[in-house]
């Protein structure tokens, strides 16, 4: 039975994200009578979320473990207390996506950037010629947290005439398998509705280079209505602006947009599985290889160098595919020797404690 708090919950959340799933798992901690929210904002231990009854500060020491990945972040839904001071998130609800930095998802080391993100919307500016390696990195990073990647190419005005986009476009979708590809103008509003189409079902982030036209894209998106939405004032009255500094908004035309400090610079981790999904078209040749471990460099029976010398695979996409590979693998061992040598320091640090407790007991008989 759903009770009278969940069903309030359930119409002010929703433009949040809220879902019957979302709500299935928070049955339990409703039966307890905590609050339901999303987190809009993290800084240091605290962090704001967004409720039926308006934005509550709350602080996640119960739910912050020694594990970053187990830390509260933005867009995680959360179970509030439904009073104190301070107030406490007391759990998160189980994620369906992560943006995770330096480190996989397997490992303990990374820092968590954003969750429950369904589109990884990756900008890439048409005023520049077209970097395809580079999209391909945002690539990788996007599936591999478990979000839907759509590209937007920006500044289509820019571009002379249709044919020239036809073919940039073309371009992009056989760099990008699975991906859709929407050229846009944030001037003259071509491309516009299709992307907040796109965007309205589920929550969005939107990653790319500098200067790609992101935060163009964010305040288009957002409308005149960022001042209302941003207007929301928090529950508990404390009179900060914590609002206008908010990482995760409803957007007028349905949907949620996260945009945080760290995902915008983010660069490549360890996104094994990520990159593999990039390069599927590549994955798939490999499964012709003689040898398993083929590194389709110069085996005998490569299905993957066949496919370039046909002129089936483009040379330059095998090379793309290879560099990430390699850099991926520099990442995870730069990160676990740094992550060695921390322990290293933990140890030692434990052990010189240890030490002076035991001295200091002794020191007392
Ligand atoms: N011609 C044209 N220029 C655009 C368009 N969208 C954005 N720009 C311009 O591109 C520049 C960069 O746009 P931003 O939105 O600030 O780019 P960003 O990706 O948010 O950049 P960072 O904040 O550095 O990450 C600005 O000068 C914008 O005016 C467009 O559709 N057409
Ligand atoms: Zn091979």
């Amino acid at each position: 039975m759903t009770s009278i708090s969940m069903q309030s919950a359930s119409s002010a959340l929703a433009p949040y994200g809220w879902d019957d799933a979302w709500a299935e798992a928070f049955a339990p901690y409703d039966a307890e009578g905590l609050i339901a929210g999303r987190v809009v904002r993290v800084d240091r231990g605290r962090c704001d979320v967004v409720t039926a009854d308006g934005v509550m500060y709350a602080d996640t020491a119960f739910v912050t473990p020694h594990d970053p990945l187990r830390v509260v972040c933005t867009g995680d839904w959360v179970a509030v207390e439904p009073a104190g001071n301070p107030r406490y998130v007391r759990a998160y609800l189980p994620r369906r996506t992560a943006f995770v930095r330096s480190a996989s998802s397997k490992r303990s080391e990374g820092q968590i950037l954003a969750a429950n993100v369904d589109h990884a919307v990756v900008a890439v500016s048409l005023a520049a010629e077209l970097d395809l390696a580079r999209i391909e990195r945002f690539l990788a990073l996007a599936w591999e947290s478990g979000a839907q990647p759509v590209v937007v190419l920006t500044k289509a005005d820019l571009v002379p005439d249709a044919t020239t986009l036809s073919y940039l476009v073309q371009d992009v979708e056989t760099t990008a398998p699975g991906v859709p590809v929407l050229p846009v103008s944030s001037q003259r509003g071509e491309g516009l509705d299709a992307l907040a189409a796109l965007v309205s079902g589920g929550t969005s982030v939107l990653l790319g280079q500098s200067g790609a036209g992101k935060s163009t894209l964010a305040n288009v998106l957002l409308g005149e209505d960022v001042m209302t939405v941003q207007a929301t004032r928090d529950a508990d009255g404390k009179g900060r602006h914590t609002t206008t500094t908010r990482n995760l908004l409803a957007l007028p035309g349905g949907g949620v947009l996260i945009d945080t400090p760290g995902l915008r610079g983010v660069g490549l981790w360890d996104a094994e599985t990520g990159v593999g999904q990039v390069f599927s078209e590549i994955r798939d040749l490999a499964e012709g290889c003689r040898f398993d471990d083929c590194a389709h460099d110069s085996e005998p029976g490569c299905a993957v160098r066949a496919a370039v010398e046909d002129g089936e695979l483009p040379e330059r996409r095998l090379e793309s595919y290879r560099k990430l590979l390699r850099e991926n693998q520099w990442i995870v061992a730069k990160t676990d020797a740094r992550v060695r040598a921390e322990r290293r320091r933990e140890w030692k640090r434990k052990g010189a404690e240890g030490r002076a407790a035991m001295e200091a007991k002794r020191g007392r008989r």
